[in-house]
């Protein structure tokens, strides 16, 4: 059984229409999440405007199940593998066509629980993959070069979909599907600053930011400084850059206690 099929369904197409006018007018689609199945409409909307779209799926998970294979029936477990025309029809047509993604044009990073429905279709199409471990054993700034020429050398736009759990929970503790280990805060913050300077997104969302689960705004200032970074906001000396917002709003909740 797959959960709240019907509001998704109807949430996905509105939010692919919506994206793919942005595309046309030749702006900049920038999405906020919500749970990640929203990916399947943002990738609906931006994949028809690319003949090659390339996606950096940065996450805890691999959001590749299918209803055969889904542990939960949640469909924020399967975005990637609907926008590879795998899974319910429902969610695989959003947009009106099927197949947004190719195998070939996806980086996973951050990857840390994937059940094993995942790993096999992983090793079956050959997806690019750098787990949590494989970041800390690389270093997140080769990790990024090597994506950035990958994908650079085959698509003509790229996606970058940004799970907040793919960082370490005990940075941001307000997703809903929290897995111990994970990027650090610091090493995601110096992702975005290479991708902002590589000069590939055409595109981008940050998903699964739930201020219910969140503290002291934490989740929610991460998530508002990694958007700033990748439009080359200004990373102070400390390696943060909270924007002024986000801090003020810390410290107002601070004070009220
Ligand atoms: N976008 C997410 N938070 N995905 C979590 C997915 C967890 C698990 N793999 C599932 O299919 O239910
Ligand atoms: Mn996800």
């Amino acid at each position: 059984m797959l959960k709240n099929l019907q509001p998704i369904v109807a949430a996905s197409e509105k939010v692919a229409a919506k994206v793919s006018r942005t595309v046309a007018a030749g702006r900049f689609p920038l999405i906020l999440g919500g749970d990640h199945s929203i990916a399947i409409g943002t990738l609906a909307g931006i994949s028809r405007h690319y003949a090659n779209l390339g996606v950096i799926w940065y996450d805890a998970h691999g959001d590749l199940n299918t209803p055969e294979t889904t542990p939960s029936g949640n469909i924020h477990g399967m975005p990637l593998a609907a926008s590879m025309g795998l899974g319910h029809p429902a969610l695989t047509g959003i947009g009106g066509y099927v197949g947004k993604v190719k195998a070939e044009n996806i980086v996973m990073i951050g990857i840390r629980d994937l059940d094993p429905g995942e790993r096999l279709l992983i090793a079956e199409r050959k997806i690019r993959v750098y787990t949590a471990d494989d970041v800390s054993r690389l270093g997140i700034a080769r990790v990024i070069a090597e994506t950035v020429d990958y994908l650079s050398a085959r698509c003509d736009g790229v996606h970058l979909s940004f799970d907040l759990d793919g960082i370490d929970p005990l940075e941001v503790p307000g997703v809903g599907t929290p897995v111990a280990g994970g990027i650090s805060y610091s090493d995601s913050l110096a992702a975005l600053v290479l991708l902002h300077q590589s000069g590939i997104i055409t595109s981008a969302e940050f998903v699964e930011v739930n201020p219910l689960l969140d503290r002291d705004d934490r989740t929610v200032s991460a998530a508002l400084a990694l958007a700033g970074a990748l439009f080359g906001e200004e990373v102070d000396s400390e390696g943060t850059c909270w924007p002024a917002v986000a801090t003020s709003s810390v410290t107002a909740s601070a004070a009220k206690r």
